[in-house]
């Protein structure tokens, strides 16, 4: 008998930072992991040791090819809970030994991605530098992280391996030893101006901002323009930013640079761009490194991997797990999200989820609400377009520049209601359930429930 195929489902069913959307991410990595899965003679000696495998087992993952076909939505699309953000469908074995792998490499970047997101809407169209390799959780994270910020934003990274491995380019400006080892600040900037005349974005708050860092980056940028250079500017990275930053530019401005931007660092996210912001700091450019690359407000995703379906007897048996939490109710059956448009505009109003294979054209819908906790009221959703998100995925999927997945990201993120991107108390986007996989979880339910 062959063994029984199985879907699973990825989804998620909260939002971090009471965001309203996540932007998915990871699905490269997805894919390689995939290509790459194999036991290894000394995985397998080490699980023989554990004494808890046959040997029919152990030759089973000896030779295993994964046989396991994969949908999902492209990377960069914002999505929204409970919606599957990838399917896996192959023998059950094999598609449940990959829930681990693949939940890991997904929760971790879209987390990410949805944070940097949040960052780089607050920083409002400045350039935001991914700064967080020194604080991330370990090397991967550093790596795969930075990968994350770009998909969300970024435009740079002081990460020069993820700058290497995924075409980023790489940015910094100037660390305090370098200021420290030197007998004077002002020796300090010339050395650095010296090696690095077009790039001289100099660090002034080592000693004093006001009283030192920036008479000192004024006289090395007098000195670089009349070498023909032109100055690039200086970084904040302590004290009251927004005052530091205003009395900067003021300084900047009359001396004759207002070309030389102003970049700022230490410790920033959402919150305290957003406030600086507000305050009118004159700051060109940010510096965000430990609250972005763990997204220290919301340090988990928790996207799960449940069982759908399983195929007995040719026929797919759609199954749901019933759970003592109303919350946690998953959708049964093979299934396909679709975003609502109206038809010949570019603004997206709805998501519904459907079964594989039901009708979701042009016609009237009476879907339901996708939150088990809501009052599950009916709808009735007229002149709309439907897109499907959920595509099949290649082994030889090609490998997307991340600009590239940065930039259809803020174009599925403008189709969106503004209220639903606020930072604080979004708007709910609606997420529906089409009729027939509305029927088969609440028939689904009665059955398990009466059980
Ligand atoms: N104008 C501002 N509005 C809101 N937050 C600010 C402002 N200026 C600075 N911050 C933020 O306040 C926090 C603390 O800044 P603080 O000046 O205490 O740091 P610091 O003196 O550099 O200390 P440390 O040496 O530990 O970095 C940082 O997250 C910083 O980004
Ligand atoms: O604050 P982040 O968003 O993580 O940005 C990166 C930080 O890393 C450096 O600080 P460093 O490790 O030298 O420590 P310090 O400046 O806080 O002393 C840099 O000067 C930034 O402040
Ligand atoms: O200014 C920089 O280049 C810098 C500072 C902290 C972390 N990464 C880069």
């Amino acid at each position: 008998m062959p063994p029984t195929r199985a879907t699973f489902d990825v989804f998620f069913r909260q939002v971090p930072d009471q965001g309203s959307f996540v932007v998915a991410a990871g699905l490269q990595q997805v894919v390689q992991a995939l290509n790459n899965f194999h036991f290894d003679e000394d995985d397998l000696a080490y699980l023989r040791s554990l004494d808890l495998y046959n040997e029919r087992f152990l030759t089973m993952l000896r030779t295993i090819k994964l046989d396991c076909t994969v949908q999902a939505v492209p990377e960069g699309l914002p999505v929204f809970p409970r919606e599957p953000l990838m399917t896996v469908t192959g023998p059950i074995a094999q598609a449940q030994m990959l829930e681990t792998l693949i939940l890991n490499i997904l929760n971790h970047q879209s987390l990410i991605a949805t944070k940097s997101r949040r960052i780089n809407f607050a920083a409002a169209g400045r350039p935001v530098m991914e700064f967080g390799a020194r604080r991330a959780q370990g090397p991967d994270s550093a790596v795969y992280g930075t990968r994350a910020a770009v998909i969300g934003g970024c435009g740079s990274t002081s990460n020069v391996l993820a700058a290497k491995m995924f075409g980023i380019p790489a940015a910094g400006t100037m660390a305090h030893s370098w200021v420290e080892s030197f007998n004077s600040e002002l020796d300090a900037f010339r050395a650095w101006a010296r090696m690095y005349p077009d790039n001289s974005a100099l660090l002034v708050d080592t000693y004093d901002v006001l009283g030192s860092g920036v008479p000192h980056a004024i006289t090395v940028f007098k000195e670089l323009a009349a070498a023909g250079h032109q100055p690039v500017g200086i970084r904040i990275d302590s004290g009251d930013i927004t005052a530091l930053a205003k009395a900067a530019r003021a300084m900047l401005d009359a001396a004759g640079f207002p070309e030389a931007k102003i970049t700022a660092s230490n410790a920033l996210n959402e919150q305290i761009i957003t406030s600086l912001l507000q305050e009118s700091a004159p700051i060109d450019n940010f510096g965000v490194g430990e609250e972005l690359i763990t997204s220290s407000s919301a340090p988990v995703l928790s996207g799960v991997y449940k069982l759908a379906a399983i195929e007995q007897d040719g026929q797919v048996v759609p199954k749901m797990k019933l759970s003592a939490s109303k919350a946690k109710v998953t959708l049964p059956g093979r299934k396909q999200v679709y975003r609502l448009y109206r038809p010949g505009a570019h603004t997206a109003f709805a998501d519904v989820i459907a079964l594989a294979d039901e009708a979701v054209a042009g016609q009237p819908l009476t879907a339901v609400n996708s939150d088990p906790l809501s009052t599950h009221k009916e709808v009735t959703l007229t002149d709309y377009e439907a897109r499907p998100l959920l595509q099949s995925v290649t082994s030889a999927a090609s490998v997307d520049d991340v600009f590239a997945i940065q930039h259809r990201s803020q174009t599925w993120l403008r189709e969106l209601p503004a209220p639903v991107l606020r930072l604080v108390n979004p708007d709910t986007y609606h997420v529906y359930l089409a009729p027939q996989l509305a029927q088969l979880q609440a028939g689904l339910l009665r059955e398990l429930r009466g059980n």
